[in-house]
Formats: C-alpha cells, structure tokens, sequence
C-alpha cells in the first residue's frame, strides 16, 4: 500500500496516505497488530480513543479477518475525552464508538471504561482519574517507568481543524494542567461548552 513515511529523529513516524481508504486499511491492521502484541505480552489491550472523525475510520475492524482474528475479549477500551452529554445524545464521544463499533464486536461490557456523565464535569473528571489509577494499581493499564502515569497499550487520536487533540484545544488553561491525568472544561470553545479530557502531564 502506497503512503509517504517521514521520520522524527526517534520519535516515530509521520505516514500520509493518499486515500482515506487507503488510511483505514492501514489503520486496521496497525490496530490489529499492538493488540495481537499487548495480548501476548501483558494478557490484555488496552485502548483509549477519541472521537469524531477517528471512529469511522477504524470501522475495518468489524470485518473480517479482524472480526474473527482479534482477540475482543482482551480488549479495554477508554476514552481521551468527553462530552458531558447524555450517553444516548448524538454528541456523545461513547455513542458514536458504541454505534460504529462496540456494539458490533464482542468486546466485554465491563471493560469498556465509559465516563459517567452524569455528575459535574469536574466530578467526572476526578472518578475517571479514580477508575485509571485504579486499573493502573492492579497493571491492568501499564504505567510509565519514569512517572507514575499510566501508559496505554494504543491511544488514537483525531485533530480538529483547529489543532485540538482529545478536548486540548489551543492555548486553553487544560493545557498547563501537569497533576492531574483527567482534567475538566467548562469553556469548551466548541460545543458542547462541558468536557473532560486526558491531559499532557510532563514525564
Ligand atoms: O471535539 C472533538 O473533536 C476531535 C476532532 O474531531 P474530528 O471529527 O475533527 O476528527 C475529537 O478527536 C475529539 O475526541 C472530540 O471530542
């Protein structure tokens, strides 16, 4: 499959496709192949996605070989960020990737780590924090060397045409925040205004 590769001294790789076709393919079988290789080493996959336009391009996945060659029932999956919306609301970062995808795999209804949004942002930002820690204490998720931040086996992200990852918009306060590994908007600059997010803490 043709795509462009440009190297970051060490820090990974850029690849640019030329088809958004080409790019789910690709994306796929990437997916497939850290699961296949977190299975085998740590007995589990753990996942954290964004929304928006990223879920639809993992829709691969539920076909085959990966709907019958992937091992589902390893899979955790969480989230980089949410809206504070019900979870029935079209906005909802957990619908579109229950809808597209969850709900077409076996994954395990407990291992989907969903935010409870049904508290304050901020509450919701401390309890999912809580659930990590956590998953992190029992080496469920696996935690950094240097830090005690978790390390997902896999975390996929969009950008907005703004530049914004997860809900880490430009120039917005969420991005100092260096403590906390969950933080929370009030002032989200696209709608809705109520959201939490990972954060970039240093290490
Ligand atoms: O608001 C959000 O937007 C970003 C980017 O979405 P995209 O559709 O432009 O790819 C998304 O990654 C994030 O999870 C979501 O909350």
């Amino acid at each position: 499959m043709a795509f462009s590769r440009i190297s970051h001294k060490g820090r990974g790789e850029v690849r640019i496709y030329e088809s958004t076709h080409d790019l789910s393919t690709n994306l796929a079988e990437y997916i497939a192949e850290i699961s296949e290789a977190s299975v085998k080493e740590r007995g589990v996959f753990c996942v954290a996605l964004s929304g928006g336009s990223l879920i639809s391009m993992m829709s691969k996945l539920r076909d085959t070989p990966y709907s019958r060659t992937v091992d589902w029932a390893r899979w955790h999956i969480f989230w980089t960020d949410e809206r504070l919306v019900s979870k029935s609301h079209s906005d909802s970062n957990y619908k579109l990737a229950k809808d597209v995808l969850f709900s077409k795999i076996p994954v395990y209804p407990s291992y989907i780590h969903s935010i409870n949004v049904t508290v304050s942002a901020e509450e919701a930002a401390n309890r999912y924090e809580y659930a990590i820690r956590q998953l992190v204490r029992k080496g469920t998720v696996g935690a950094s060397r240097i830090s005690d931040c978790p390390k997902f086996d896999l975390i996929l992200l969009g950008m907005g045409p703004d530049g914004h990852v997860a809900s880490l918009f430009p120039l917005h306060r969420a991005l100092n925040e260096k403590n906390e590994w969950v933080t929370f908007l009030t002032d989200s600059p696209d709608p809705p205004s109520q959201r939490i997010t990972f954060t970039l803490p240093s290490g």
